[in-house]
């Protein structure tokens, strides 16, 4: 008997081992469909705040299968049957979700400072819908078909929002309009360079003559060059730094380091390729976007003139620049440090005023974290910290907050953070609650405050680093949905992240895709959005209030 329960044994183990395995994927399959807090894939979704680009209306918005396939005005909904289960937000704005066309998640290589995990998580906290990830911070940099496969595979299952990639314009691929070709071929929406050292070993910059080759390219694919637009210019304050002649824990002399000079000087530069973006020009077809701009003076005119000329350009600037000033940042406080630098409080209202008048036509995060030792906070040394602001989850809230003081809009909101952004992208599908296009969508309070401090839940890997913390902020999230699924709710996400990697398809002769134009006035040129009313069949409504 003994005997026999030994000869058992292996056999036991075998069909124990069978049955765990089978269990453990069949539990992991199952986790993996698990993509929304809400059981359903058709539904409709009310409020009293709903933005269209038609304006903001008292609404219902039917969403099945991941896409919005009606939209209702109150009055009209209320006289009708409903079929499926209802989501009543109440007063709640019912907003088209916020597409980062800027942040760096640093994955794969670096995912100690970020991570698509945790920045994703922070993104749906933050009623980020869609992010595009910067080819930069992650290890290798994506400048290249191989390193853009990395980052897809990096991505995959572990992304919360949709994701898409710029790839990088560097000295190695600028001229070798093959690669570029492949690199546009394998899915990337567009390219990025520096003018000045990016801070990363294998990011160099670019010059000039590289930035009119990838524009050259570019254009037969319809896509957008993105550039950090700073040249270092040897002014005496700027050498009188270099030669560590300031006091390294003072904000006065980091900001002497990177003068307005520099962003101008680099944007003149640019203008002279610009120009042959005009059309019947050379380059007609060709897109340039001035990442993260700060300085509001000369640049920006430089810039208006350009696009009174016709050039195909835009322009970016982040909340950090709209939300402080450098006479407010304390000596020492590296967690302000970004590049080009926070200017003072006279620049920050021209600014708000570009914003509001439409000469800066949208806002990015830059989220471009690291770890905490880098950013040197007990040194306090701004000249050898790492540069960047860590914002992704805040964004919404800080524009708003910050935004009240000029009359900021709801639907100026979804023109800078959706509606643009997703032209940039050419993410024809987002950007706008409209029929047909996916089901991404931020609800949120606007007046509801809250304290940004230890209490609130963070998903950012490093919150400590975010020079935001400790502020008083308007505007709280209470649900993200990313096509049609739920996944954030106040407090807690989604079990399976079921973002995807967002790739582009057109080839360079195809003619389905738009060329990037971006109008300052609301609904030029757009024929969708029509208020529709498909509503036909009876059944009970089960309201969820929030
Ligand atoms: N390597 C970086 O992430 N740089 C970034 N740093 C900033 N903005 O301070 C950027 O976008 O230039
Ligand atoms: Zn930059
Ligand atoms: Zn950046």
């Amino acid at each position: 008997m003994e005997n026999l329960q030994w000869r058992l044994f292996p056999v036991l183990t075998l069909v124990a081992s069978f049955l765990f395995l089978l269990y453990f994927r069949e539990s992991s399959e199952l986790s993996q469909s698990v993509c929304s807090l809400l059981p359903y894939d058709h539904y409709w979704m009310t409020g009293e705040r709903v933005v269209t680009p038609q304006g903001v209306i008292s609404g219902a918005v039917e969403i099945k299968d991941g896409n919005i396939i009606s939209i209702v005005k109150t009055e009209d909904w209320r006289k009708k049957s409903k079929t499926v289960p209802v989501i009543d937000y109440g007063e709640a704005v019912i907003m088209p979700g916020l597409i980062d066309v800027h942040s760096h998640l640093d994955d794969p290589g670096r995912v100690e400072w970020e991570g698509f995990p945790s920045g994703t998580r922070a993104a749906a906290a933050g009623g980020i819908t869609t992010l595009i990830d910067m080819p930069l911070n992650s290890y290798p940099s994506t400048i290249s078909t191989e390193t853009l496969k990395l980052k897809i595979e990096a991505a995959k299952k572990n992304i919360y929002v949709d994701v898409g990639f710029w790839g990088g314009l560097v000295p190695e691929n600028a001229f070798n309009a093959t690669a570029l070709e492949a690199l546009l071929n394998a899915g990337a929406l567009g390219l990025k360079s520096f003018m000045c050292p990016s801070g990363i070993n294998d990011f160099p910059m670019t010059n000039a003559s590289h930035i009119k080759e990838g524009l050259s390219v570019l254009a037969r694919y319809k896509r957008p060059l993105l550039v950090h637009a700073e040249i270092q210019q040897d002014s005496e304050s700027h050498l009188e730094v270099a030669h560590g002649k300031n006091d390294a824990r003072s904000y006065s002399t980091y900001l002497k380091s990177r003068p307005p000079s520099w962003e101008e000087a680099a944007i003149r530069e640019l203008l002279t390729i610009t120009k042959d973006t005009r059309s019947g020009g050379p380059a007609e077809g060709a897109h340039l976007h001035i990442v993260h701009l700060s300085d509001a003076s000369s640049s920006l005119d430089l810039i208006k003139e350009a696009r009174n000329n016709g050039d195909s350009i835009t322009v970016e600037t982040c909340p950090h620049y709209l939300a402080f000033s450098a006479e407010e940042i304390p000596d020492g406080d590296t967690r302000f440090k970004c590049a080009p630098p926070i200017r003072d409080g006279a620049n920050r209202e021209k600014l708000w005023e570009a914003l509001m008048e439409g000469q800066i036509d949208m806002l990015s995060s830059d989220h471009s974290p690291t770890e905490p030792e880098l950013k040197l906070l007990n040194d306090g040394d701004f000249l050898r910290a790492w540069g960047g602001i860590s914002s992704l989850q805040f964004v919404l809230p800080v524009t708003w907050s910050y935004g009240q003081k000029y009359g900021v809009t709801l639907e100026q909101l979804a023109s800078w953070w959706s509606e643009r952004p997703a032209k940039l992208a050419a993410q024809h599908s987002k950007g706008t609650i409209a029929i047909g296009n996916h089901a991404d969508i931020v609800v949120w309070e606007p007046e509801m405050e809250f304290d940004l401090n230890d209490d609130h839940p963070i998903y950012i890997k490093h919150p400590q680093i975010s020079a935001y913390l400790g502020r008083r902020l308007s505007g709280k999230v209470l649900g993200t949905f990313v096509r049609g699924n739920l996944v954030y709710k106040e407090g807690g996400h989604a079990p399976a992240a079921c973002g995807v990697p967002i790739l582009a398809k057109t080839s360079p002769r195809s003619k389905s895709k738009l060329p990037i134009t971006i109008t300052n006035k609301r609904n030029g040129g757009r024929g969708r959005g029509r208020l529709n009313d498909i509503m036909k069949s009876e059944v009970k409504i089960i309201t969820i209030q929030y």
